[in-house]
């Protein structure tokens, strides 16, 4: 009789494991994340940091690895705020009812693109582009109209708007005025970011130092005048779109934020009055992992940089509290209906990464504004994560993952090593000044494109699996006419309006803008007697000049 084969032994060591997986076969594929590092194909225990409890520690408990609220989404769920503007006040205000009647928990609004350059719908500049991708708002009646019918002392509203963001905040202060509701009383965010569109998405008014000033004063006005206010949204999502990393995106998104924090201390605030207002904003693309990596190491990044180096005192200036939003360009124009599996993923990064809050992107953007089925389908994705996926019954269920925690520490390092870089350089005004940021983007933009064009990185729908063209999804057509109708309004606002009240709170701006007066007040009188968005500018533009970008390529 034989006797049976015995099996082998099973390797019980992480070296006898990697000697008989180093006898087999791999794919023909690149394992490296989107952002082009190595992926080793497994991570152990000994890939855990080496001070567990310090550096991952407790949902709620410096340094926040693992979530900055000790109960995250069982005590509460993200806000699911669907981002959205089109058209006038009117459409846009139709818009946000949809959104609230389908339950939805805040209100994210998306300007035009004459309104995000800070130019009149009735300038020629605009010509063509009035409401097209967002709300035109040129006064503060448009303001109005925009909430009717909204309390906004009960909503939490968004306003994506930076370069012109303490004009669009002097109309929303005096929209809620005219609704009864104090500033104390209004919660919300306004992105503000000037840095990162000096970087990424070059949507400016002003050069860069009284662009600074500007959101100095916002920042410094808001934390008397509206505690419960976010006055600045330091924003990695747009610098990831331009074709950052991940780390890129982490280490340049936070460094914006120290040095916001710096600004704010060097005119004499305390830490602690303005850092538990600020608040971030991060992309979430399709490499899972390294997404959810991404936002443990920022909440432990800024708890540390808040408390260590900035010696704030109360917990909530460590919260490092964010929105994300899936990646606009991880959508493709090419079979649209996959980019509801991609979006769903990226949200699911988002929530598994702690997000405050989350706007999940319609399938058709790649392809237009999206249509109303569109964005249903967007908020019913968080909904179907937040409700049927299990994700939210424990807290940071990815807690201690060999991968996840080592890429948490990657991470971190990598930011770090960025914040040295931009020190030497003389700070990140310095670096973007002298486009460093710019120029690692574009690098690492070109290095990516080169992967999907010699088809190393898979893209379905695009570079494998193609189907040829689509034509078959319905689209969002806004109506051409809607821009004739805001051309009238702003018309009629002007009519209306008394002159020489426009003409005396605009001289008034010119002569604060020249000195270290606070603009915030003097903007407020500006929106109450309804000077237009673009004269206030024009105002700070003949003291404060404008800018023009030396190029990289
Ligand atoms: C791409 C596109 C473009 O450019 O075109 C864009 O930029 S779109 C960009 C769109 N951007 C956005 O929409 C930005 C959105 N940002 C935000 O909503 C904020 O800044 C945020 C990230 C801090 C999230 O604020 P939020 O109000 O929604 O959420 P919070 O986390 O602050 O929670 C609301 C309140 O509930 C409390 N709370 C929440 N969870 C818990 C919990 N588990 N236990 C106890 N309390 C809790 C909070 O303390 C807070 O109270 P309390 O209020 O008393 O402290």
């Amino acid at each position: 009789m034989t006797p049976a084969p015995s099996s082998p032994a099973a390797p019980t060591t992480f070296e006898q494991w990697q000697e008989v997986y180093g006898a087999l076969p791999e794919r023909d594929a690149e394992f490296v994340s989107l952002s082009g590092q190595p992926v080793r194909p497994l991570y152990t225990e000994a890939d855990l940091p080496a001070d567990r409890e310090a550096a991952i520690g407790l949902p709620g408990s410096f340094p926040y690895t693992r979530g900055v609220y000790p109960s995250m989404y069982r005590g509460r769920l993200w806000t699911m705020r669907q981002f959205a503007g089109f058209g006038t006040a009117e459409e846009t205000n139709e818009r946000f009812r949809y959104l609230l009647d389908h339950g939805q928990t805040g209100l994210s609004t998306a300007f035009d693109m004459p309104s995000l350059m800070g130019h009149d719908s009735d300038s020629p500049r605009s010509l063509g582009e009035v409401g097209r991708e967002g709300v035109a708002i040129d006064t503060t009646v448009d303001m109005e109209d925009l909430f009717r019918g909204i309390d906004l002392g009960a909503v939490s509203v968004s306003m994506t708007i930076n370069a012109p963001a303490a004009i669009m905040m002097a109309y929303y202060v005096v929209a809620a005025e005219r609704q009864g509701v104090p500033p104390e009383q209004l919660g919300g965010t306004i992105q503000a970011d000037i840095l990162k569109e000096y970087i990424a998405q070059k949507e400016w008014c002003f050069p860069v130092d009284p662009a600074m000033r500007l959101l100095g004063d916002m920042i410094q006005w808001c934390s008397t005048e509206m505690p419960r206010w976010h006055p600045v949204s330091i924003s990695g999502y747009h610098i990831r779109e331009a074709g950052a990393t991940a780390q890129q995106e982490l280490a340049f998104t936070l460094k914006d934020g120290l040095t916001y924090v710096e600004q704010a201390i060097e005119r004499g605030l305390d830490v602690d009055d303005f850092a538990p207002r600020l608040s971030f904003f991060f992309n979430a693309q399709i490499d899972f992992f390294e997404e959810i990596a991404k936002y443990r190491a920022a909440r432990r990044i800024w708890a540390k940089e808040l408390r260590d180096t900035y010696g704030a005192k109360n917990p909530k200036s460590w919260l490092m509290r964010f929105h994300t939003q899936t990646a606009g360009v991880s959508l493709t124009a090419q079979q649209p209906l996959n980019n509801i599996t991609r979006t769903a993923i990226e949200a699911l990064a988002g929530v598994l990464g702690g997000t405050q809050s989350l706007h999940t992107n319609s399938y058709d953007e790649a392809l237009a504004l999206p249509t109303e089925d569109a964005v249903r389908i967007a908020l019913r994705t968080q909904q179907i994560i937040a409700h049927e996926t299990g994700a939210t019954s424990t807290i940071d269920p990815l807690g201690g993952s060999y991968y996840v925690e080592a890429l948490t520490d990657q991470m971190e390092a990598a930011a770090y090593d960025y914040f040295r870089r931009i020190d030497e350089l003389g700070g990140m005004v310095e670096a973007v000044k002298t486009n460093f940021c710019q120029r690692e983007i574009a690098d690492a933009s070109y290095e990516l494109q080169g992967r999907i064009d010699a088809g190393d990185r898979i893209v379905v729908g695009v570079n494998r699996y193609t189907e040829g063209g689509d034509d078959r999804t319905p689209l969002l057509h806004i109506d051409p006419t809607l821009e004739r109708k805001q051309i009238d309004r702003v018309n009629a606002v002007r009519a209306a309006r008394e002159g020489a009240k426009v003409e005396e709170a605009l001289s008034a701006l010119r002569a604060a803008a020249d000195s270290p007066s606070n603009l915030m007040p003097l903007l407020i009188d500006a929106a109450r007697v309804h000077a237009s968005e673009g004269e206030i500018i024009q105002a700070l533009q003949d003291v404060w000049g404008s800018y023009t970008e030396t190029p990289v390529f």
